[in-house]
């Protein structure tokens, strides 16, 4: 805290669990003042309060200095952030500083208090051994200069679910069922599920607390209210009838742009190719429902492939999920897998130092040794570039081709041989 100073400014870190009352009340409402949203009800505050007393949440604020005309209990600055495992693929997962709620209200922008307070929570958690840092963003022009990359991406669809929805006669039918559960009654299931997804998913983030409440409908995030009433849930049985996905969505009152009775995906997290398919034949075949929207589908989806009319599956927009922050080269690289024999000197220019020098990293058997070298660069890159490629999201070549990475056509290709392969990284839990 020694380096947060700001004239007319006092910058605090709450204690969660024992911290001040209405300096954690008032740190609530900061984000929500922050994020355009309306005053926050008694239930949302004790949802919250459940949420950083769980996950251990650092939160970090700026008061301004006792005033007759300035609240001395809403700061002006908030940000928060906890570790939690991200899987780095080839089923290894890393600690990871999750950064979130970082708002600085208009009376003190653009004076450096994102900088500051991101400068020491970067700095603590390399202190503390996190070789990563991770958050989701609201503008794509922020985040980079702090070393963070676009790491993973999904797509929204809108799929046509009236008689076009069939599948190809090629695609084998599923043994297994769907039943519809309270998603109170479901949530032990659906948790469990997303904690085998998360173990084999490439990107994936080790959900918040908040998750429970959200999914198990004990409270509307949007309404900021007790219990979310719209929310079902329906679970895929396998032929032994053991729960394997699930579907969360709403339907009541829904409609798309042009006026179509829509439903919502709020989560979907399917164990087998078959459970996918036949979960989205569920979603289908509810009634006066004519189109089902998710943000969250996977850049590759096996459903626009296993349609009869691939065309019943709109892409909406392609949307950036997952940025990532390498803090610990050695460690964050030594940790992913690889996928060809090699070797170069990577030369990482890195403005808030974690990140910075050359590194010699050498590929054998699908594991790198990584070193600090004297040795000039074979390869150059930033550090948000190298957290962009950090999870597979994007290629080696695809970034050299933008001009975020240089060095000789050899060496760019060693490096992409290296470094690029093994599935394309998955999130779809936002923080
Ligand atoms: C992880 C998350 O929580 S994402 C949510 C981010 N929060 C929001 O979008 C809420 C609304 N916005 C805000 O509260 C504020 O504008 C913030 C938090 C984005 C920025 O806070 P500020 O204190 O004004 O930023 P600060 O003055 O420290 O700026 C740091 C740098 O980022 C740049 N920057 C800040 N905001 C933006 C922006 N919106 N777009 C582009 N660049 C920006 C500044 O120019 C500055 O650049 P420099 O230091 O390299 O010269």
């Amino acid at each position: 805290m020694s380096a947060l100073e700001h004239p007319g400014l006092v910058f605090r870190s709450l204690d969660p669990v024992d911290g001040d009352e209405a300096l954690l009340k008032g740190w609530y409402e900061g984000t929500r003042r922050g994020f355009h949203q309306t005053r926050g009800s008694d239930d949302g505050l004790a949802v919250w309060r459940d949420h950083v007393r769980s996950d251990s949440v650092t939160l970090l604020g700026a008061w301004t200095e006792e005033s007759e005309f300035a609240s001395t209990t809403i700061p002006v600055a908030t940000f928060s952030s906890w570790a939690s495992p991200v899987n780095v693929g080839g089923g290894a997962s890393l600690p990871t500083l999750l950064i979130s709620d970082v708002t600085v209200s208009p009376t003190h922008r653009r004076q450096g208090l994102l900088r500051k307070l991101m400068t020491v929570s970067l700095a603590d958690a390399v202190a503390a051994g996190l070789p990563l840092a991770a958050l989701t963003v609201s503008e794509g022009s922020i985040y980079g200069r702090f070393g963070f990359g676009t790491a993973t991406q999904l797509r929204q669809i809108e799929v046509d679910v009236t008689s076009k929805f069939r599948y190809r006669a090629d695609v084998p039918a599923d043994d297994g069922s769907v039943t519809l559960i309270e998603p109170s009654d479901a949530w032990k299931t659906v948790s469990s599920i997303y904690s085998t997804f998360q173990g084999r998913t490439r990107g994936s983030v080790t959900r918040p607390q908040f998750y429970e409440p959200w999914l198990s409908s004990g409270y509307d995030f949007e309404g900021d209210s007790k219990g979310e009433s719209k929310q079902r849930a329906a679970l895929h049985l396998d032929t032994s009838g053991t729960p394997d996905g699930y579907v969360i969505y709403r339907t009541a009152d829904e409609r798309n742009d042009a006026g179509l009775r829509s439903a919502r995906v709020v989560d979907l997290v399917a164990l087998t190719a078959s459970a996918y398919l036949r979960l989205w034949r569920f979603l289908a075949d509810i009634d006066l429902v004519e189109r089902v929207i998710w943000r969250k589908a996977p850049l590759q989806d096996p459903l626009y492939w296993a349609l009869a009319e691939p065309f019943a599956v709109k892409s909406e927009e392609l949307d950036d999920m997952l940025w990532v922050r390498v803090l610990d080269v050695p460690v964050a690289l030594q940790a992913r897998p690889w996928y060809a024999a090699g070797e170069v000197v990577l030369g990482i220019d890195d403005p808030l130092g974690h990140a910075a020098g050359s590194w010699r990293v050498a590929v054998e058997g699908g594991t790198a040794e990584v070193t600090p070298t004297d040795a000039a660069p074979t390869v150059e890159l930033a550090a948000d570039t190298l957290g962009a490629l950090y999870l597979g999201g994007v290629d080696v070549r695809t970034l050299a081709a933008a001009g975020r990475i240089t060095g000789s056509p050899d060496a760019i290709e060693t490096w992409a041989g290296m470094t690029d392969g093994g599935p394309l990284p998955y999130c779809i839990t936002g923080f």
